[in-house]
């Protein structure tokens, strides 16, 4: 299996003290900085924007992993790519363009990905796979920290893992598979057996006396499972 990522959603972080707590998850051992842009259109809450991730990116010696809950989606890729995200995911639904979005966020210089809600169909990625770096897989419907994961979300993840693995034997080309919501100690194990090889987890992390610990617990359960 590709090296697996934790990716620490900081949507559960102390928000007074951001940069520092970037900081510290990234000693920790997190390999990625999940953002969390929610606009109160696309999803019933309203967080973070460019300035925020502006803030930030000194604290973040690892890549920033903006997750775009925002419809219009095009209007603000630009202002996230100056800002100093790595990578960048949409919702389809939020975009009439899928393909014109995905090529926006690469002419900006950033990895490209699509976000699938629980019920949204995979049929998506269809056409679209060149220009895709990583799926992005809800278990939970989006909007908010410290929800359960959704177990059916499981089944989704072996089907989207087996035509990622079709794609790259036709083109040799690895694309990342992220999951986001509900992850914990106890099911991030069935997670990675399902074929994730990225995990956002906010609450979990956040919610934890000890970074290191919960991280590298984290990491040995995927290790365990995968072996
Ligand atoms: O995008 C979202 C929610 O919409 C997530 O990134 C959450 O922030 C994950 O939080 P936990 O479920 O891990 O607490
Ligand atoms: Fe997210």
């Amino acid at each position: 299996m590709t090296q697996a990522r934790i990716a620490p959603s900081i949507l559960s972080a102390d928000f007074a003290r951001l940069g520092e707590e970037v900081k510290n998850v990234i000693a920790a051992g997190a390999d990625l900085i999940h953002f969390d842009v929610m606009d109160n259109h696309y999803v019933p809450n309203l967080t973070i924007g460019p300035l925020v991730c502006e803030a930030i990116k000194p604290y973040a010696t690892v890549p920033i992993d903006v997750h775009l809950m925002v419809s219009p989606v095009d209007r603000i890729v630009p202002d996230f790519a100056k800002a100093g995200a790595d990578i960048i995911t949409f919702h389809p639904e939020a975009s009439s363009h899928i393909d014109r979005t995905l090529g926006l966020i690469k002419h900006h210089g950033c990895q490209a990905g699509l976000v699938f809600n629980p019920a949204t169909p995979l049929d998506y990625l269809d056409y679209v796979l060149d220009k895709v770096d990583m799926v992005l897989l809800m278990s939970v419907n989006p909007g908010f920290g410290g929800q359960s994961f959704i177990p059916a979300m499981l089944d989704k993840a072996r089907a989207c893992r087996a035509r990622l693995d079709a794609y790259k034997a036709r083109s040799g080309r690895h694309i990342h598979l992220e999951i986001d919501g509900g992850v914990k100690i106890d099911n991030i194990g069935d997670i990675a057996s399902a074929g994730v090889d990225t995990f956002v987890a906010g609450s979990a992390i956040f919610g934890h006396a000890n970074y290191a610990q919960i991280i590298g617990d984290m990491k040995a359960e995927i290790e365990r499972a995968t072996r």
